[in-house]
């Protein structure tokens, strides 16, 4: 089966603010665009991949995006992350209305295109399905097959929401890429340990340089 992305991105200068510690104000927004651009061009590699939607009002990102080959779509509700990407689900299935959805964070700075591959095929077995986070409390992909509605439930405590919805979780091991959102300097750590895309390579190097 082949996905049909939707990557949600907050204004850019809004984007991140659990990093202030890690990145200062001047530097956050290049940052949060960094680990888009990474994920969006590493879940473009990935074979399960057909196409990638994201849903941002942000004009430089979305400029960015659409560059490595996203489609952007304004998000129009203006209501929070759920309702962006409950819009972006739609605009997605008024191009094709068969299409296999995936929601995923525009935080992954580590992914790779074999282990979304892998985390996509084993979501292809349920009509709903997600994969918990690193830190096991929030989510970092939500699925829905042809025919079925994304009912996305992004937030705090989002692992147990999007359980209690009736979507399956997803056991699945070796594929920590995908896994590992960034919202804190500890989980910026952990993520470049795991290698992270060029762009987000060249960011946390003037973080360095900027001495933070
Ligand atoms: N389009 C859109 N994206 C959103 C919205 N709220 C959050 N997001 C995105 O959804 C994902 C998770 O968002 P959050 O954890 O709320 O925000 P964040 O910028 O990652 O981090 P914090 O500012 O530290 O909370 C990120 O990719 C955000 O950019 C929204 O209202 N609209
Ligand atoms: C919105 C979520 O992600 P984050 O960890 O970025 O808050 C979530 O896990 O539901």
């Amino acid at each position: 089966m082949q996905w049909t992305l939707v990557i949600p991105l907050k204004p850019l200068a809004q984007a991140k603010s659990r990093l202030a510690d890690t990145a200062s104000e001047g530097l956050r927004p290049g940052l949060a665009l960094a680990f888009a651009q990474d994920t969006v061009g590493a879940a473009l590699a990935s074979p399960a991949v057909r196409d990638v939607v994201v849903v941002t009002d942000d004009a430089l990102a979305g400029r960015e995006l659409a560059a490595l080959g996203a489609r952007i779509v304004p998000d129009a509700p203006r209501a929070g992350l759920n309702a962006a990407l409950a819009h972006a689900a739609g605009a997605a299935r008024a191009v094709d209305p068969r299409c296999a959805l995936a929601a995923v964070n525009a935080d992954l700075p580590a992914l790779r295109p074999h282990e979304l591959a892998r985390v996509l095929d084993a979501a292809a077995e349920f009509p709903r399905a997600f994969l918990a986070d690193a830190a096991g409390i929030g989510t970092t992909v939500l699925t829905a097959v042809p025919g079925r509605e994304l009912l996305p439930a992004f937030g705090v405590d989002s692992r147990a929401r999007h359980r209690a919805s009736g979507a399956r979780e997803l056991g699945l091991t070796g594929v920590a890429s995908v896994r590992q959102d960034v919202d804190t300097g500890e989980d910026l750590r952990a993520a470049l340990a795991l290698g992270v895309g060029p762009r987000t390579a060249a960011a946390a190097a003037r973080l360095l340089t900027a001495g933070q």
